[in-house]
């Protein structure tokens, strides 16, 4: 299963994700957020990772050239978009970027925000479903209402996010088989900076 861990800002620490078998890691590009990363900070954290561990910028309404600009400049493997972004941007930037996974993050609190997906996966590589939240956009330590995700079925790969920690992570892989996962603030000391004891433990009942 695919596994992703948000919101690094350290490069010890993206490494350290890596070796215990995260296979991927997302930088948040979104100033306001306290995960905020710069594009130096970005290249110091991918510098040493292994090849095969995607590196995905977190974005939330940026313009394309900004995308693609930080993109260019940072070595990312992805981008992840978090905010607003509609169904033709993300076809637009799709053709801007070429080879590089565009993640599409939508924030679900109905049905009608779940029913969304279906407008996008054809420009998109992967879905990320994630907790709304009225004041953050992500990162937020909720989860959303699983039982609306029983028979959620896209046409891409998708990926749960939205408060997952090591102790609910199991019930919802069991509950929700998405293909993927995506976790922050539940394996963090505090925003930006990761419990490595959390995530060690994280992988440990994924792999029970
Ligand atoms: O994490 C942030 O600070 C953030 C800020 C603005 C846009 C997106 C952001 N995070 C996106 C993520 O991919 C998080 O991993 C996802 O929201 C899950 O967070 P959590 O509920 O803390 O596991």
């Amino acid at each position: 299963m695919r596994v992703k861990i948000c919101g690094i800002t350290q490069p010890k620490q993206s490494v350290a994700i890596a070796n215990l078998g995260a296979t991927a890691l997302g930088f948040i590009c979104v100033p306001s957020s306290p995960r905020y990363v710069t594009i130096e900070q970005i290249q110091g954290a991918v510098g040493q990772l292994p090849k095969n561990v995607d590196r995905i910028g977190v974005f939330a309404n940026s313009s394309i050239a900004e995308i693609s600009q930080t993109v260019k400049d940072s070595g990312l493997t992805g981008v992840q978009l978090h905010g607003d972004e509609s169904p033709d941007f993300c076809s637009l930037l799709g053709e801007n970027l070429g080879n590089i996974e565009i993640i599409k993050a939508l924030r679900v609190r109905s049905f009608e925000d779940l029913n969304l997906a279906a407008n996008y996966t054809k420009y998109i590589d992967t879905l990320l479903l994630d907790a709304y939240h009225p004041q953050q956009l992500g990162g937020t330590g909720h989860t959303l209402d699983w039982e609306m995700l029983q028979n959620f079925e896209p046409s891409c790969p998708w990926l749960l996010a939205g408060g997952l920690t090591p102790d609910n992570v199991v019930a919802a892989v069991n509950q929700v088989k998405p293909d993927g996962i995506d976790l922050s603030s539940g394996v963090e000391v505090k925003p930006g900076d990761k419990d490595l004891d959390k995530v060690a433990l994280l992988f440990k009942k994924l792999r029970g």
